[in-house]
């Protein structure tokens, strides 16, 4: 994937953070900056610590150490961004106006509203994504009306326009996701979680436990959707195929610590630390 321009404004800002569960479990001392309108993909086998790093980041687990720092665009207009033509944080000014924010140092309340109202997250199960007991067309809509959408025909419009876009049957809007196939459902939660076009985006291995054909028409639809919306991303898979599909970057993790950053094309084709060079190796030989 082409590589975006680092001109663009430093999304997340992460400064040293560790949380370890014993020596070499979990992450240390990681330190890197997200710009806006990139995807950074986090590898490394299993047990190298990008799940833990992942939590973290998505405002989940707080570190041992370090900072997490949200840099929001100070000149991009809330509406603008979700058609609402409304506030997010109800009305909140001085919460949109703040730049900046220190995600640990901010409570937990407003944590969570940032996961819910600017941030996505896409779990390798859809089940822990999705509300699988409501309609597919409530699950997109939640967060819509969570940004205070409550126009019950424009819902459903985009909830049917989302389904298309994901390539479901806007006809099955009013059936349940435990309806669907395991490919179907994590199409649905990526429209639930895209459909109020969030600045940054948390996906951890969203092609994981899918059989090969599906994953690779999810990967292509999810590229297409990073590509239009221009979303900042930041990926956790152990999968290089998917990693050299959708990331612009990647930094290599083993036993909790970064071994290698770099753009995607050089650490594929050029690995310079020898983990990289028997990860990529391990990927050409089976
Ligand atoms: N809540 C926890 N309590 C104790 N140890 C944990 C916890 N979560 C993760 N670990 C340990 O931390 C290490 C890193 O786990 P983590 O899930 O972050 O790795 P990963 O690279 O995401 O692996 P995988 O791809 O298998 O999920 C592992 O040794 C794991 O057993």
């Amino acid at each position: 994937m082409k590589k975006p321009a680092q001109e663009y404004p430093v999304l997340l800002d992460v400064q040293d953070i560790t949380r370890l569960y014993g020596p070499a479990k979990g992450c240390e001392a990681i330190d890197f900056r997200l710009h806006a309108g990139e995807v950074l993909g986090i590898v490394g086998e299993s047990g190298s610590g990008k799940s833990t790093l992942l939590r973290v980041l998505a405002g989940l687990e707080a570190p041992d150490a370090g900072r997490v720092i949200y840099r929001r665009s100070s000149n991009e207009p809330e509406a603008a961004r979700t058609g609402t033509g409304k506030h997010e944080s109800g009305g909140d000014q001085k919460e949109n106006a703040e730049a900046a924010l220190d995600l640990y140092a901010i409570g937990e309340a407003r944590r969570r509203a940032l996961l819910r109202l600017e941030w996505g997250l896409v779990h390798q199960n859809p089940r822990d994504g999705l509300r699988m007991g409501v309609s597919a067309g409530a699950n997109i809509g939640e967060r819509l009306m969570a940004q205070g959408q409550r126009h019950y025909g424009q819902l459903r419009a985009t909830g049917q326009a989302w389904m298309r876009q994901v390539e479901l049957d806007p006809g099955r809007i009013d059936d349940a996701p435990r309806t669907f196939s395991g490919g179907m459902q994590q199409r649905l939660q990526i429209a639930r979680t895209l459909v109020t076009r969030p600045r940054l985006v948390f996906m951890d291995e969203p092609t994981g436990g899918l059989d090969v054909s599906v994953q690779a028409r999810l990967l292509d639809m999810l590229r297409t959707l990073v590509r239009q919306l221009g979303l900042s991303v930041v990926l956790v898979t152990h999968d290089l195929a998917v990693a050299r599909l959708l990331a612009h970057r990647l930094m290599v993790m083993r036993h909790g610590q970064v071994v290698e950053t770099g753009l995607t094309d050089q650490i594929l084709d050029d690995p310079q630390h020898e983990y990289t060079q028997l990860l990529v190796s391990s990927v050409l030989t089976p």
